[in-house]
């Protein structure tokens, strides 16, 4: 038996993939946590030497995160009549993991509604709103009040900001997640609890319940004091990976997600 299993919350089949097939070499190391040089330095290696687009990385990180929320709060679970939730996408590529998150949703059974008051004039986010608007996703014009969002949904799911986030929030989303701060509903942030700095988190920001990491954790997810830290993005080449020292853990079986 060598070390012991580096997954805190692991399940059996965690548990049994680490005793069974990692070599103790690799067991006894954390998985790093990302600054956001590094974070951006990594997405840039995956377009550029890997030869990866961003429509086929957000498709398999927005799959991962509606299978994490699938994990954290299953049809059965949720306490509304409807299976109700809200998607709030911000201007960049974690607003567009938002849109596929949402799609996947539907697919699996939910009733997403999405909120998407910014949209980049490009290709890839007007097909992605596209393919949402005709799986009958239905899309807000404007911001709920906090107590009609807990009053209509189940969940909200923050894709507002990722790592490329910097300095004060503009408008909308201060307003947004102002709004977003007074809601009792749970909230799942994709891969940062939007409005946090990147490395250093905030005191006074989003307190999420769940959080899905994609590719690895970033600094701030070592404050994340939420019920669920997910990771997924299992699409990073072991070159990259070694390269960065990102000692991921290993995803069980087929699986595109881990709970950490
Ligand atoms: N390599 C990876 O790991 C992958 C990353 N993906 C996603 O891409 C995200 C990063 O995407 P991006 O680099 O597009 O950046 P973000 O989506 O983090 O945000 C960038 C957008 O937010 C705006 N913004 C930044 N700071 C702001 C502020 N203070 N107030 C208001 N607006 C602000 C910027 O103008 C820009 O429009 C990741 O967090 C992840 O969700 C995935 O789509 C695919 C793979
Ligand atoms: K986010």
């Amino acid at each position: 038996q060598a070390g012991t299993c580096p997954l805190p919350a692991a399940t059996n089949s965690h548990r049994k993939d680490c005793f069974s097939s990692r070599p103790a070499s690799t067991m006894a190391q954390a998985i790093k946590y990302l600054g956001q040089e590094e974070a951006q330095h990594i997405d840039e290696e995956l377009f550029s030497e890997y030869g990866f687009s961003v429509d086929q990385l957000m498709e398999l990180a927005g799959l991962s995160c509606a299978t994490a929320v699938t994990r954290a709060y299953p049809l059965t679970s949720l306490v509304k009549a409807r299976p109700s939730l809200l998607v709030i996408c911000g201007p960049g590529n974690n607003g567009g993991d938002g849109l596929v998150c949402a799609r996947h949703l539907k697919l699996f059974g939910y009733e997403p509604t999405i909120l998407y008051p910014k949209r980049p004039n490009k290709p890839l986010f007007q097909g992605l709103t596209t393919q949402c608007q005709k799986m009958e996703i239905p899309f807000l014009t404007e911001m709920p009040e906090a107590k009609m969002i807990d009053e209509a949904y189940n969940l909200v799911i923050d894709a507002i900001f990722g790592f490329s986030f910097k300095g004060a929030v503009r408008e909308p989303f201060g307003s947004i997640l102002d709004t977003l701060k007074k809601t009792t509903v749970p909230i799942a942030s994709i891969d940062i609890p939007s409005g946090w700095d990147v490395e250093q988190g905030s005191t006074d920001g989003l307190q999420p319940d769940m959080l899905i990491s994609l590719t690895a954790p970033k600094k701030s997810a070592s404050l994340f004091k939420g019920r669920y830290h997910f990771l997924g993005g299992r699409f990073v080449p072991p070159g990259l990976e070694k390269k960065y020292q990102l000692n991921l853990p290993q995803y069980p079986g087929t699986d595109c997600v881990l709970q950490l």
